[in-house]
């Protein structure tokens, strides 16, 4: 049976949820699942914005049948080409064989890449603030190229002050039936998943985040519904503001992330007492992973959250510890820029793993080293305590400043 949900008087989610899908893109670990938001308006003419995932097509396609109530579909918005909104598209051209597609060139040209069926008559194609009257509502067309991908589009209605921002303010994290953001306990229902979908989906196009903010900054903005995630109808500014952060990798927090590999616990050993010895010099709220252990998007969202890293890893094969250096090429890969980062290395014969750290944090932009790397020799040694309370020092300035 369909399960959709009143947005305002006109417009009705009909998206649906997905929690058995184990992993985001094939590689974002999803615990709480995922939602597929989509969107019908009911006005003189009707409107349907994006579509969802094959998992959830069946349902889908009932939710949309009884909302329209036996109307016709006048128009097929896409805002974004990725198969996770696209799957319907080819079965709602044969059940509303009218229905026009709106989109821009490339949306048209990402459409036939991926699918086969021919429906060029039914295209219309926008441009930039083209507009389409649906009566009340007006649907304006806002560009936010590689928000993600380089078709991407928002789409403004202007009636109500509603953005339809496609994977923009989305989140990981299923719905429990409570679709708007203010009917959450959204700090620690959705803040973190919100984060960690940013950093890790978006973080690497903060300059065209920054650009599509700008253009949204002039616009009557009332209601913001994204494509996954919870539907913000108050508070925009809040997460307006978290935006501003994480589009500009300006921290929210100061405080400290601890990430380290360790084979043998000599180097977890020097992690945990750069931690124990800057929270007795008051520095709280830190955080400690285990590369080998914790899935690089949550650390990556931590990363994206506070303000200073301690890095620790042992050189492997005359390199890096694998798993650390595809982390680091992951930060590096979204852009992280902005933190301040302390190196701290492990060897047995060879030492590598400091130069090769240090060259990965070297390359981005506005990364300060943080004192000078600490190097032990397979283990922490009582002599090198001097040196290492001299980092946690500089670490514990550098926090507080
Ligand atoms: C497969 C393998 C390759 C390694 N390669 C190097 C190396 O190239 N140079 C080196 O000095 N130590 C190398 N090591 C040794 C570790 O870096 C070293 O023992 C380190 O102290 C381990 O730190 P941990 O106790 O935190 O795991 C290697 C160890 C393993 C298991």
């Amino acid at each position: 049976m369909h399960c959709v949900q009143q947005v305002t008087p006109q417009i009705v989610w009909v998206g649906g949820n997905d929690r058995r899908l184990e992993r985001f893109e094939n590689m974002f670990p999803l615990p709480n699942g995922v939602v597929y938001n989509s969107y019908v308006i009911l006005d003189e003419k009707t409107a349907l914005l994006d579509t969802v995932d094959s998992a959830i097509s069946a349902l889908y396609l009932e939710n949309i049948e009884h909302v329209l109530q036996g109307r016709n579909l006048d128009y097929l918005v896409i805002n974004h080409m990725e198969p996770d909104h696209c799957a319907n598209i080819g079965e709602l051209t044969r059940r509303y064989p009218d229905v026009k597609i709106v989109g821009n060139k490339k949306t048209f040209q990402f459409m036939e890449q991926f699918y086969s069926f021919d429906k060029r008559e039914n295209y219309l194609e926008v441009k930039e603030g083209d507009t389409i009257k649906l009566g009340k509502h007006t649907l304006r067309f806002i560009f936010a190229p590689m928000v993600h991908w380089p078709e991407v589009m928002f789409t403004y209605e202007e009636s109500e002050g509603i953005l339809f921002s496609a994977d923009a303010f989305g989140s990981f994290g299923a719905l429990s039936g409570n679709i708007f953001s203010d009917q959450t306990d959204f700090d620690s229902a959705y803040l973190a998943e919100s984060r960690r979908y940013y950093a890790n989906i978006v973080g690497k196009y903060g300059a065209q985040v920054q650009a599509v903010l700008k253009k949204a900054a002039a616009l009557d903005l009332r209601m913001i519904c994204p494509l996954h995630g919870p539907i913000w109808r108050k508070d925009l500014p809040y997460i307006l503001d978290k935006y501003e952060h994480w589009s500009k990798y300006e921290p929210e927090k100061r405080g400290v992330v601890l990430v380290y590999a360790s084979m043998y616990g000599n180097t977890e050993n020097v992690m945990n007492i750069i931690a124990n010895k800057l929270a007795q010099k008051g520095v709280s709220d830190m955080r400690m992973y285990d590369v080998s252990k914790t899935h690089p998007s949550y650390i990556i969202a931590d990363v994206w959250k506070y303000s200073h890293l301690v890095i620790g890893s042992p050189t492997y094969n005359m390199g890096l510890y694998y798993v650390m250096e595809s982390l680091l090429h992951e930060m590096a890969g979204l852009q992280l820029q902005n933190r301040k980062v302390a190196v701290v290395s492990n060897h047995t014969w060879a030492s590598m793993a400091g130069k090769v750290m240090l060259k990965i944090i070297e390359d981005m932009k506005n990364v300060e080293l943080i004192g000078s790397p600490f190097e032990i020799k397979s283990s922490l040694k009582e002599s090198q305590e001097a040196e290492l309370d001299k980092l946690v020092e500089d670490i514990y300035t550098s926090v507080m400043e």
